[in-house]
């Protein structure tokens, strides 16, 4: 059991009184250290209502204080001050190094993202490029793809061809169903700029993370590369469609950077999955019965 803070005499100390006892510096205030410093302002920062009082609790939770390091742990007015802490001890105030690499990239991410969100509404400072941008964001839209494949593949006339659009069509689901059921775990809300006026949406799509745009952008670009015999140029161009799609969402402001990153990373392993499983007539005939049959 936890027992009751005290102050340097051994009394206990009322809760006002406790958290008014420690000064930036002390140790119970995470002081002390360069390191300790640190801690204390990334643990006030954690969550907008969070005081300094409940950041000193957490401090006194630590297990540095637990093992009696600190003069407030409960240790009576005989005993010395403790030496300076030893390298691993700040180790173990900083309670998860990945934790704040984690909130810091998040930080970076919010920051980059607002800062790239120019077109975010029609009087953001290019908010005249907005038009261009939706219509960047209709050319990486679900449903053209979706519909052009499966027009593509009605009027296909040689088994290549149909093959090829099958296993495109496949690539297109697996993407929506990987895409939705990610947004749904993670439910990552958009970004606060973001004006919520997109082409057909799906009700998972007021969800931000991963980006359904560049995830299809990454997709497609890799299976096009892959499948169609492009000249040079047209290939240099696929690739830079997919990059500026990604660009769009977070200069639309319809997403963070990480959102998009995490859908171009999404996007490209998709291809993996679909090339690993590529359905062909000899590994899924039943797919392909339809011709069989014309
Ligand atoms: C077959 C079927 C269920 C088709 C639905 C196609 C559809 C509405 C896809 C949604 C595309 C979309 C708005 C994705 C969101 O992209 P973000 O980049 O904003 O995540």
């Amino acid at each position: 059991m936890p027992s009751p803070r005290r102050n340097t005499e051994g009394r206990p100390l009322s809760a006002s009184a406790s958290s008014s006892s420690s000064s930036p510096g002390s140790p119970a205030h995470g002081g002390g250290g360069a390191g300790r410093f640190e801690f204390q302002s990334l643990l006030s920062s954690r969550a907008p209502g969070v005081d300094s009082t409940c950041a000193r609790l957490r401090a006194s939770e630590s297990p540095v204080y637990r093992r009696g390091s600190f003069p407030l742990a409960g240790t009576g007015p005989s005993q010395a001050p403790p030496p300076a802490l030893p390298e691993d001890d700040r180790m173990d105030l900083n309670p998860s190094f990945l934790g704040i690499a984690l909130r810091s990239l998040l930080a970076i991410d919010l920051w980059l993202s607002k800062k790239l969100g120019v077109c975010a509404g029609e009087n953001s400072s290019w908010g005249s490029m907005r038009p261009l941008m939706k219509l960047l964001e209709i050319s990486g839209h679900g449903i053209p793809w979706l519909l052009g494949t499966l027009y593509g593949l009605f009027r296909s006339d040689s088994w290549a061809g149909r093959e090829v659009l099958m296993n495109l069509l496949f690539a297109l689901l697996l993407d929506l169903l990987l895409v939705t059921v990610i947004k749904a775990l993670v439910r990552r809300r958009r970004p606060a700029h973001n004006q919520m006026d997109m082409f057909v949406t799906l009700s998972v799509d007021k969800y931000s993370f991963p980006s359904g745009h560049a995830s299809r952008a990454a997709l497609m670009s890799r299976f096009i590369l892959n499948h169609l015999v492009l000249a040079i140029p047209l290939r240099v161009l696929t690739v830079l469609w997919a990059f500026i799609v990604g660009l769009s969402r977070v200069m639309l402001g319809r997403h963070n950077v990480t959102d998009v990153a995490f859908g171009f990373f999404l996007g490209y392993m998709q291809y993996s999955i679909v090339d690993y499983c590529w359905l062909s007539p000899h590994n899924a005939p039943a797919l392909f019965v339809l011709w069989n049959q014309q």
